[in-house]
C-alpha cells in the first residue's frame, strides 16, 4: 500500500444513522488526529534482525522528528513478539540525559492482507488513538507502523476472567464502542464472513493429507448455516458500534501501578454488532488450550453486561436490558466461531507459520455446531416472547 492519498485530519461530528449502542449516552468525539508522518520505505520482514536493524533505524530517523539527527549507535532493537501475524520490534534510544525512550515498529506479516483490511485499520487508528485507545500512532510506512511503546503487562486468559479486571474491560469496551470513526457505519460482520467463505471454499492444498481433510468440509452446509444465523440475528436489530473484534488476552495490557487498561491491536476492527464484540471476547475465555468449558456462565456474563451497560451504576441496569444483551451476545457467539474457523482455513493455505490451522478450523467449527441448537433456540424463544408480549 502506498503512502499517497492519505489524509488523517478531520473527525466526523457524530455517529449518526442510529448506529451507536443503545447503552451509550454520547459519542466520543476525539480531537482531530494530527497529521501522521508517512514513508514509502518498506522493510523485508524475512531478514534476520541484525541485517534488518539498519533499515529499522533509518526508518525511525525518517519518521520520528526527535530522532532524526541521532547517531545510529544510540539505538537498540529487540523483538517483542513474533505474533501470529506480525513482527513487533521495540526500538529504544539512549538520550543525552541518560533517559531511554522507546517505540514499537510493527511489520505486517506476509499475506496478512488476505484477512486484514489495512486501509480500514489505518483509517481507524488515528481516531482510536486520539480517543485514548491503544498505542499512539507515530508513523506509517509501506508495510507497517511505528507506535508508542506501552509500559504495561499483557493479560493472561485467567487475568481476563478475574471479576475486577472483567469489570474494567467491560467499562473500557463501553467507551471504545462510543468512538466515532468517519465513513460508512454499515456493519461489516456478515460481509467479512461471506468474503472469507468465498476464499476458504476455493483452496487447494499440495499436501495430500491436508487436501483430504479439507475435502471433508461441506461449504454448502456452512453457507446455509451462516445465512440462517444472519437472518435470525438481523431480527434482533442489535446496536452497531465500532468494534475491536479481537479482544483476546494478548490484546489487553494492564499497567497495575496506574490501574490503566489498554486495548491494543485494531487489525480486525470494524463497524459491527456490539454483541458480536462481547461474544468474541467471551469465546477467548477458552484461553490458549481452547477449553470452551471456560465460556462464562450467565452470572459471569451479567457481571460484565452491568459494567458495560452502565459503568457508573452497574447495579441499576434493568433486567430486560440484561436479558436482551444476553440473547444478542449468545447469538453472535456462533458467528465468532464461524469467522475464526474460516479465517483459520485461509491461514492454513497462506500462513508461513507452522501451526495446525486446519485443526483450528475443525475446533472452532465443531464448537459452533455444538452450541448451535441451544443458541438458536435461545434467540427464537426470545423473539417469540417479544412477538407475544
Ligand atoms: N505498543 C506496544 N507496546 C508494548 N508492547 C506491545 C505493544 N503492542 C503489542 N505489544 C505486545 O506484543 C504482543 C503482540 O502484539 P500484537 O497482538 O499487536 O501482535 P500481532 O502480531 O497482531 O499478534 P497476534 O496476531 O498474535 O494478535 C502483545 O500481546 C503485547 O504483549
Amino acid at each position: 500500500m502506498g503512502s499517497e492519498g492519505r489524509s488523517w485530519s478531520g473527525v466526523g461530528a457524530a455517529a449518526g444513522s442510529g448506529a451507536e449502542a443503545k447503552a451509550t449516552t454520547a459519542v466520543v468525539s476525539a480531537a482531530a488526529p494530527a497529521e501522521i508522518p508517512t514513508s514509502s520505505a518498506s522493510v523485508d520482514i524475512s531478514m534476520p534482525l541484525p541485517e534488518m536493524s539498519p533499515h529499522i533505524i533509518r526508518l525511525c530517523k525518517e519518521l520520528l522528528q526527535g530522532w532524526s539527527s541521532l547517531d545510529s549507535s544510540c539505538f537498540s532493537i529487540e523483538t517483542v513478539s513474533g505474533g501470529i501475524t506480525n513482527l513487533l520490534l521495540k526500538v529504544s534510544v539512549k538520550e543525552d540525559t541518560g533517559n531511554e525512550s522507546s517505540v514499537t515498529v510493527r511489520l505486517y506479516g506476509p499475506n496478512t492482507d488476505l484477512v486484514i483490511d489495512r486501509k480500514r485499520e489505518l483509517q481507524a487508528i488515528p481516531y482510536l488513538s486520539a480517543a485514548g485507545f491503544g498505542a499512539r500512532l507515530l508513523g506509517i510506512f509501506e508495510n507497517g507502523v511505528v507506535q508508542s511503546f506501552i509500559n504495561a503487562r499483557t493479560l493472561s486468559p485467567a487475568d481476563m476472567r478475574e471479576p475486577r479486571i472483567a469489570a474494567e474491560i467491560a467499562r473500557e469496551l463501553h467507551r471504545f464502542h462510543q468512538v466515532d470513526i468517519p465513513g460508512s457505519k454499515e456493519p461489516q460482520l456478515w460481509n467479512d464472513i461471506f468474503k472469507f467463505l468465498k476464499k476458504a471454499s476455493a483452496l487447494k492444498f499440495e499436501d495430500t493429507t491436508k487436501q483430504e481433510r479439507y475435502e471433508t468440509i461441506s461449504f454448502r452446509e456452512i453457507q446455509d448455516e451462516v445465512k440462517e444465523l444472519k437472518d435470525l440475528s438481523d431480527l434482533l436489530h442489535a446496536p452497531v458500534v465500532y468494534a475491536h473484534n479481537d479482544l483476546l488476552s494478548g490484546n489487553l495490557m494492564l499497567n497495575d501501578l496506574e490501574a490503566k487498561l489498554y486495548f491494543i491491536d485494531f487489525e480486525y476492527g470494524s463497524y459491527s454488532y456490539r454483541g458480536y464484540d462481547i461474544a468474541n471476547h467471551f469465546n477467548e475465555y477458552a484461553g490458549f488450550d481452547c477449553d470452551y468449558n471456560l465460556y462464562p456462565d450467565k452470572d459471569v456474563q451479567y457481571h460484565f453486561f452491568r459494567n458495560y451497560l452502565q459503568p457508573d451504576r452497574p447495579n441499576e441496569v434493568q433486567a430486560h436490558d440484561l436479558e436482551a444483551l444476553y440473547v444478542e451476545t449468545n447469538t453472535f457467539r456462533l458467528a465468532s466461531h464461524i469467522y475464526w474457523a474460516l479465517w483459520a482455513l485461509i491461514q492454513a493455505k497462506v500462513s508461513p507459520i507452522d501451526f495446525d490451522y486446519l485443526g483450528y478450523f475443525f475446533l472452532r467449527y465443531g464448537e459452533c455446531k455444538k452450541q448451535m441448537d441451544s443458541c438458536l433456540s435461545l434467540v427464537q424463544s426470545f423473539l417469540s416472547g417479544l412477538r407475544n408480549g
